[in-house]
């Protein structure tokens, strides 16, 4: 397989989010991810972002890697608290970082895309205003979300409003493993409605703004199967692809969320406006797919959505999700049918048992692992799905959220003690593939 198997404009990139590798923390406000990560026992070793991959100051570098390694694009996100202080005033030194990040990606011949919220949300919002469970919270992120539109859309005309709001609302706000750490299942279903809104009300901003731009929402991407042929098996995971997928997709095309998910939450509160759908359903220009692995699903009689998880019996990652190339096929075709959108695979990546050793780190695991999920990115085109680019996870090793630094998805390994970069074969692999050769 080779790069010229693909459409010429197809756009090979790779992908970070700020709370995970910007560090920097003298320079912005703190976020909900600061105080998580400082409260003990919440991330691994007591891991958190502070100093992270010091790409705050290293950003150049950082360009100049990816310069080499020879990316179409760069998907990251922009810290709210970093561009606006508190969340609320604009902080002109913020905004100048992205300025200059987004000239030199350029001047690099390298295409940006952004996004404007992965899960760093301004501390004091959640503090003094409830955060996500604030219907109003949709308005300071349009407010937010219009600054960067007007900053950077002379030069910036790919954006992404949220990443994953199924995890901000469910890892956030009901399982806990995630910032804020609440573990309130009503309320993990109102923050979702939320963020659902915010991203609406972003769009509808943009389209003011930025009118020669595309914008659209990343969200996890799960292929979800039946651990039997058992009727309740079948429908339990039917109902666990409803409240995953088809959750954060159905209400923007479709202006609702899926029936027989809502039907099933009996002791769920949904009182929704009416008009909400309005703004939640505005016309978007893709999907972004984060897609790593699959969930095999049973019924389970004790469980509040009466399922569990099965494991499954494929080869797995560092993180323990089984290395499934196939669902990547089968979601991209699935969606390019159900909701007729163009598709930018915007995650797809593993964590690795990756070892520097003199100077080199030989993680074939992950040059197979990509291979495997490209040829799948390339059945689905040649199968007619609607697929404009494909971002590896992650550019380098970073701060893996409640993992810390355990895990790492880079390309490009980093010595947290030097904060040295080193490609490893995967990263030159890359780089052989995108000249084609
Ligand atoms: C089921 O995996 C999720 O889709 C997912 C995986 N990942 C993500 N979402 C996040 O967008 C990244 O910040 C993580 O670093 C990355 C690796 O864990």
């Amino acid at each position: 397989m080779k790069r010229t198997d693909f459409p010429k404009e197809f756009k090979f990139g790779t992908a970070t989010a700020s709370y995970q590798i910007e560090g920097g923390i003298e320079d912005r406000s703190p976020s909900i991810w600061d105080e998580f990560s400082h409260t003990p026992g919440k991330t691994k070793n007591g891991d958190n972002g502070d100093v992270a991959c010091d790409h705050y100051h290293r950003y150049e570098e950082d360009i100049e890697i990816m310069k080499d390694i020879g990316v179409d694009a760069y998907r990251f996100s922009i810290s709210w608290p970093r561009v606006m202080t508190d969340g609320i005033k604009p902080n002109e030194k913020g905004i100048d970082f992205y300025q200059k990040l987004v000239d030199k990606l350029l001047e690099n011949n390298i295409t940006p895309f952004i996004t404007l919220y992965h899960w760093d949300l301004p501390l004091y919002l959640y503090k003094e205003k409830n955060g996500w469970l604030n219907p109003d919270i949709a308005n300071y992120f349009q407010d937010y979300a219009s600054l960067m539109f007007n900053k950077l859309g002379d030069r910036v005309k790919h954006w992404i409003t949220l990443n994953e709001p199924w995890c901000s609302a469910f890892l956030g706000y009901f399982v806990g493993e995630h910032a804020p750490g609440h573990k309130d299942f009503q309320e993990s279903f109102y923050v979702a409605h939320n963020l659902l809104r915010s991203h609406g009300k972003a769009v509808i901003a943009f389209r003011d703004i930025v009118k020669d731009g595309k914008i659209g929402i990343t969200n996890v991407v799960t292929k979800v199967e039946s651990l039997s042929n058992d009727e309740k098996d079948i429908q339990a995971a039917k109902l666990v692809d409803q409240y995953i997928n088809g959750w954060y997709h159905d209400p923007i095309v479709y202006g609702k969320y899926p029936e027989e998910a809502v039907n099933s939450l009996k002791n769920i509160k949904l009182d929704i406006p009416e008009n909400d759908f309005d703004i939640i359903s505005q016309t978007i220009d893709f999907f972004g797919v984060n897609y790593y692995s699959r969930q095999v699903i049973s019924y389970d009689e004790n469980h509040p959505l009466k399922f569990k998880h099965a494991e499954g019996p494929l080869p797995k990652t560092e993180m323990g999700w089984e290395i499934y190339p196939k669902g990547l096929y089968d979601k991209l075709v699935e969606f390019n049918n159900k909701y007729k959108l163009p598709l930018y695979i915007t995650e797809n990546g593993m964590a690795g048992p990756d070892k520097l050793e003199n100077e080199q780190i030989h993680d074939d695991y992950r040059i197979n692992y990509i291979k495997d999920h490209f040829k799948s990115t390339l059945d689905a085109i040649k199968d007619g799905v609607d697929l404009r680019g494909y971002f590896i996870w992650s550019l380098m090793d970073n701060f893996e959220w409640a993992h810390g630094y355990s895990k790492r998805f880079g390309l490009v390994y980093v010595d947290y003690n030097t904060q040295k970069r080193y490609l490893k074969d995967s990263a030159l692999w890359y780089k052989n593939f995108l000249l084609n050769k």
